[in-house]
């Protein structure tokens, strides 16, 4: 229905409103004329009637229209308020007012009333109109009963039974149109403009067919109502025309309306239809089945006041509204966005939206959004799962390549992991570069000989390891696995597996396995040279005197430090360091000072080396200079000092400049060795030292009496065997007891030592020396005869006697010895020994102070004198 349509009919409303009202009070006047005593009163009844009914049905009409509002409800109500309180007002005025000018007045105040309402009621009409036109209405209708009402009040009202006859005649003039509405106004008319409010297009069109009714009803009662139900005249057949055209259209529209439906159905799209004024969202197509919801549930969302904020996802609820806010402000047209719904399974499904504006109030404000919604669910899973596999492939370790194949395969394709690979920007893609620029040089050089095995078996990936160049010229390890898809293909297929961290493993694995190798080899070096160490520890520790251990050194160094040199030096008598073993190149002086060498003043090895520095000075046998002699490489100097009285030290030097390891394997073993040699010359010289004192006369230094016996019979044997001569000696300290008698035992002590050095000094390399009693020596003298030896003892005796000595400062008498001598002549030692003593018993019994040699005749006074105690068997 249109505004033009509710405008005449508002127009003819008001005219069959005021002339029911004329007619009625005409009847009623006609009827009972007491009634109308006032030209004016009925006149005012007239015009209230007419202007309640004309009220009431203009207001519904606009309820119902599509203008747009103008003013807030508010403000509409109460601009409605004083043109019906104006017309209450009058109304009450004329009834209650027997004056004139009073009831002229409230007929200009009804009058004014109704001219003011129309605007008024106009104004009010807003998209929340639907509360305040069925008020008006409703305040109409109090208009409409209001002049039965006083009639009933008034004093001046007719009998009761006039006045049941007029509410029984406005009843009829109410119900009569309605009965010709259903008997004859079109069924749909109105009905099709606001399907919710269907209620309410019946009543306007109850009122408005009422009001058409009544004026027919009128028409027939003047004989006039032929005209309007004559099909022949050209009014009928022009509404019978319009009729035809409006169920064409109706038609026409029904089918749109079909073809629409099954265009959505089939389409599988779900539509809303949103009135922006009133908030109402209709929701029709396929939503419901999209969603999985039942007719019901389909129904009960339809009605919530807000179903977006129920169905949309909270992620994309902000989305939703704010597009549709901007759509009903006008700022957009078309609204279109992907959201989530919730399904009846209570699971989220994706949908596509997309909202228009497809009406306008003349204003040019959006009046109504109709809104497609399309099932992208399906699409937008399998864009999330390819979305899913480009990122596995983009953050993942195998790299995709798509090349030419033939030469120089330039590249076509690559996954989007290629440039990180390489350390390049996201958008650094080597597209159209060949295949082996991306390789390391040594690996692209047999990408040819690979591609040609590809070509040749299609369908079997060929593969080998590369390395992939990287922006700052480093490399990563991939296996290049490629493929070629189908004979003769113009493209190649390869994936790029990362085993970067694999060959990292291989790399610290094999690392790992030569630290290994090299502990082992240490290890069995270590062993080797602990067991040769050994070794010649051993055989140091048996060697009888330096002499052999000075061999085993000099043949045993080469073995424990092949690559060096060595000597061993020691401390001699003098003081000075002597070399007494070495082995390979010489390189130190064969004597040099103690305090040459740093490690005998620090105490422990030291080291130097070509490079040395002040921490590590070069020792001073080394010469003069800073810095080692040229050649040398690295110098070690282990020292000998604990348990050996003499300092010693191993020096070791070598010509091959040596790795730490190795020079720390040499000083370990230096260090060792510096020991053993320790130990073994500890040993020798400590046996030295013991068997020199078991054989030798600790107050002279001369050999003793155990020594004398063993060598006596040793010599007499040696020279029955060589046949050379043997002469012995002894030799006696003529009154020496005096000396201890006289100055003490000190000065015995120190005649007899002094007599001891006389004779050792005497006697040749190969003559022995020894003490064999109290104050007797004897000396041993093989390859002499008796002649030679007697001459030099007497030599020897004139010697002693001749050495004056001074004991505390006290002059002692000359010392003066007696010497018995004799020789081997085929007798035994004892004999030897036997006949010595004789000639010394004679001479004592000389005199002393003499050499005697043995003659035969000595025997018997000396076997006398032994037998008379005379002469002790010292030697026995
Ligand atoms: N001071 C000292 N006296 C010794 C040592 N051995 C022996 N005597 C002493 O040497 C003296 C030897 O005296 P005798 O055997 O009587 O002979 P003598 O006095 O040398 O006289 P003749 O041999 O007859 O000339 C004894 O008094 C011993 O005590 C010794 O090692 N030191």
């Amino acid at each position: 229905m249109s505004n033009l349509d509710l405008s005449w009919l508002s127009v003819l409303s008001f005219g069959f409103a005021a002339i029911a009202g004329a007619c009625f009070v005409t009847f009623a006047q006609r009827w009972s004329p007491q009634t109308g005593q006032s030209f004016g009163r009925l006149l005012a009844a007239s015009i209230v009637i007419a202007f309640g009914w004309w009220s009431a049905v203009l207001l519904s009409q606009l309820a119902l229209s599509s203008l747009p509002p103008t003013l807030g409800e508010l403000d509409a109500a109460l601009l409605a308020v004083p043109p019906l309180v104006g017309g209450i007002m009058a109304a009450l005025l004329l009834e209650t007012s027997r004056q004139p000018l009073r009831r002229v007045l409230g007929a200009a105040g009804a009058l004014t009333a109704a001219a003011l309402l129309p605007p008024a009621s106009i104004a009010q009409v807003t998209p929340f109109g639907m509360l305040w036109p069925l008020l008006l209405l409703a305040a109409g209708l109090v208009f409409v009963c209001l002049f039965p009402a006083l009639m009933l009040i008034s004093p001046e009202s007719p009998s009761a039974w006039r006045n049941v006859g007029a509410l029984l005649l406005l009843a009829v003039g109410i119900l009569l149109p309605q009965i010709f509405r259903l008997a004859w106004w079109p069924a749909d008319h109105g009905t099709a403009v606001v399907d919710e409010s269907a209620w309410l297009s019946r009543v306007v069109v109850l009122d408005t067919g009422a009001t058409i009714a009544l004026f027919m009803l009128i028409q027939r009662l003047l004989g006039r109502d032929s005209q309007l139900r004559d099909a022949a005249s050209p009014e009928a057949e022009l509404a019978a025309r319009l009729q035809a055209a409006s169920v064409e259209k109706d038609s026409l529209v029904h089918y749109q309306e079909r073809r629409c439906e099954h265009i959505i159905q089939s389409a599988d799209v779900g539509i809303f239809e949103w009135e922006i004024r009133t908030g109402t969202l209709s929701l029709g197509g396929t939503w419901a089945s999209m969603l999985d919801y039942e007719d019901e549930q389909a129904t009960q969302l339809s009605r919530i006041p807000d179903p977006w904020r129920q169905l949309c996802h909270p992620h994309e609820t902000a989305l939703a509204q704010r597009l549709l806010r901007q759509l009903a402000r006008g700022q957009r047209e078309q609204a279109l966005c992907e959201l989530r719904l919730r399904s009846a399974r209570n699971s989220w499904h994706w949908v596509m939206v997309n909202a228009r504006v497809v009406e306008h109030f003349p204003d040019g404000r959006p009046q109504r959004v109709l809104g497609t919604l399309v099932d992208i669910d399906r699409l937008k899973r399998a864009e999330y799962a390819l979305l899913a596999e480009r990122r596995l492939f983009a953050s993942g370790p195998v790299i995709v390549l798509t090349f030419e194949a033939v030469p120089p395969h330039r590249l076509r394709h690559a996954s989007s992991n290629l440039p990180d690979a390489r350390g390049y920007p996201e958008q650094h893609q080597p597209l159209g570069e060949p295949l082996a620029a991306l390789f390391h040089r040594d690996d692209a050089d047999g990408l040819a000989e690979l591609m040609v095995r590809v070509v040749d078996q299609p369908g079997v990936p060929v593969q080998r390891e590369v390395r992939v160049v990287r922006a700052d010229n480093s490399w990563r390890w991939y296996v290049l696995h490629v493929v070629a898809d189908r004979p003769e293909a113009s493209a190649l297929r390869a994936y790029l597996v990362d085993i970067n961290r694999l060959k990292e493993a291989e790399s610290n694995i094999a690392a790992h396995n030569l630290t290994l190798q090299g502990m082992v080899q240490k290890m069995a070096a270590t062993q080797h040279f602990m067991q040769t160490l050994q070794q010649f520890t051993e055989l140091l520790q048996v060697c009888e005197n330096e002499a052999e251990s000075r061999q085993i050194i000099t043949q045993g160094g080469p073995q424990l430090f092949p690559d060096w040199s060595g000597a061993l030096t020691v401390a001699g008598v003098s003081g000075l360091m002597e070399v007494i073993a070495s082995w390979g190149e010489p390189f130190t002086s064969e004597r040099t000072e103690e305090t040459d060498c740093w490690a005998v003043r620090r105490g422990h090895l030291h080291q130097s080396n070509a490079d040395s520095s002040a921490l590590s000075p070069v020792c001073g046998h080394f010469g003069a200079g800073p810095t080692l002699p040229p050649g040398i490489q690295h110098a070690i100097c282990a020292p000998l000092l604990k348990s050996f009285e003499r300092p010693g030290v191993l020096h070791l030097i070598a010509h091959r400049k040596m790795n730490s390891d190795e020079l720390s394997a040499i000083t370990w073993g230096a260090e060792l060795f510096a020991d053993a040699l320790k130990l073994s010359l500890g040993n020798l010289r400590l046996r030295a030292s013991l068997r020199e004192q078991a054989v030798h006369d600790v107050m002279t230094d001369l050999f003793n009496r155990r020594y004398f016996d063993e060598v006596l019979h040793r010599e007499v044997s040696r020279s029955e065997r060589t046949g050379e001569g043997l002469i012995l000696g002894i030799i006696d300290i003529d009154h020496f007891k005096s000396f201890n008698d006289s100055f003490g035992h000190d000065a015995g002590d120190r005649v007899l030592r002094t007599v001891a050095e006389q004779l050792q000094d005497f006697v040749r390399a190969y003559d022995i020396a020894c003490r064999v009693g109290g104050e007797e020596l004897a000396v041993i003298m093989p390859r002499a005869h008796i002649e030679e030896g007697f001459a030099r003892l007497d030599q020897l005796r004139q010697e002693i006697r001749g050495h004056r000595l001074t004991h505390n400062g006290v002059r002692l008498p000359a010392i003066t010895v007696s010497i018995g001598i004799a020789e081997l002549d085929g007798n035994s030692a004892d004999s030897l020994l036997r006949r010595a003593d004789a000639a010394l018993y004679a001479a004592k019994h000389e005199g002393r102070d003499r050499v005697m040699r043995w003659d035969p005749s000595m025997d018997l006074a000396f076997s006398s004198a032994l037998a008379q105690g005379e002469r002790r068997p010292t030697r026995h």
